[in-house]
């Protein structure tokens, strides 16, 4: 572990030593087709990601999920299915050099060619909120990032959150907040006209990505957190290790999960809020 990871960070051990590009491309529509590529495509058509014209930002932090997006991208792209553009952006919040030259070493050796830009986030971060930094970190992170993708004129941010991420969010949501919340495929930016938010690897498993990356012998960036990794156990890792012990008794319990976002049956729910509203189902009840 470096002195800059905390408890909760799991590294990426590659295979082997790191693949030339022409294999590690081959690889992800080969080997990986339909775990990688098919889904990606499939996330794409299903929650209607891309239209014709988008100029998409894609936003890499350097972690596996991001590279793999990125590299998802490109393919798309080379396949000519849809029209659009793309730019790769990289926010760096305050990275310990070695990190940064990591990031920088890995887009370049993947032909990822990055719009690198500097915002302090983790400083005003453990500044601001001494105790819990992540929800500022990642509010902040977010507007730097539609910033930065509409000073080079795209229309959409494109961010690296998978399947499992999307189960263990609305796990935590349950547990700890007490509401039913997941994470959407695609959202529009709150305070930037004409800015979308998009997850296209939203049907793509996390082992899958891991997998992929061990075996292209890649080092992704892991755990570049300076402010919290250290302060506070990752309650993500924690949903995750608790849904995986489901799963000894309930094998499929992850994609019920996922589905239940999808199959929400609204004459049984009992209150929900709508545009920051809240509402009953005695509301609705006197008229039936
Ligand atoms: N510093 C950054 N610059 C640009 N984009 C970022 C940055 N940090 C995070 N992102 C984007 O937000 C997504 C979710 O970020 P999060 O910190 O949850 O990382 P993650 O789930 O570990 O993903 P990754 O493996 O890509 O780091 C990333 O996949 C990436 O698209």
């Amino acid at each position: 572990m470096t002195e800059f990871e905390g408890a909760a960070c799991g590294q990426i051990m590659p295979e082997e030593s790191r693949k030339p590009l022409g294999e590690i491309e081959k690889l992800m529509i080969t080997k990986y087709r339909k775990k990688l590529w098919t889904k990606f495509i499939k996330g794409v058509k299903d929650y209607q990601l891309i239209q014709s014209g988008d100029k998409i930002a894609v936003a890499i932090s350097g972690g596996k999920d991001s590279l793999v997006m990125a590299k998802l991208f490109q393919e798309l792209r080379k396949n000519g299915i849809a029209n659009f553009d793309l730019e790769f952006i990289a926010m760096d919040p305050g990275y310990h050099p070695s990190i940064k030259e990591l990031l920088v070493d890995n887009c370049k050796h993947l032909n990822i060619p990055l719009h690198i830009f500097e915002y302090q986030v983790f400083e005003i971060a453990q500044e601001k909120a001494k105790d819990y930094p992540c929800y500022i970190c990642a509010k902040m992170r977010r507007g730097a990032l539609y910033a930065k993708a509409k000073e080079l004129g795209c229309n959409k941010v494109a961010l690296g959150h998978h399947y499992n991420d999307v189960i263990e969010t609305t796990m935590l949501n349950l547990f700890y907040t007490g509401n039913f919340k997941t994470m959407l495929p695609k959202l529009k930016a709150q305070n930037f006209d004409n800015m979308e938010l998009i997850r296209p690897m939203y049907l793509i498993e996390e082992k899958d990505i891991t997998a992929f990356t061990e075996n292209s012998g890649i080092w992704p960036l892991n755990c570049a957190c300076m402010v919290a990794s250290k302060k506070i156990g990752s309650k993500r890792e924690e949903m995750k290790t608790f849904i995986e012990n489901m799963k000894e008794t309930f094998p499929h319990v992850d994609r019920k999960i996922f589905r239940a976002g999808h199959n929400v049956n609204m004459d049984c729910i009992i209150g929900w809020q709508k545009d920051g509203e809240k509402h009953s189902y005695l509301e609705e009840y006197d008229k039936m």
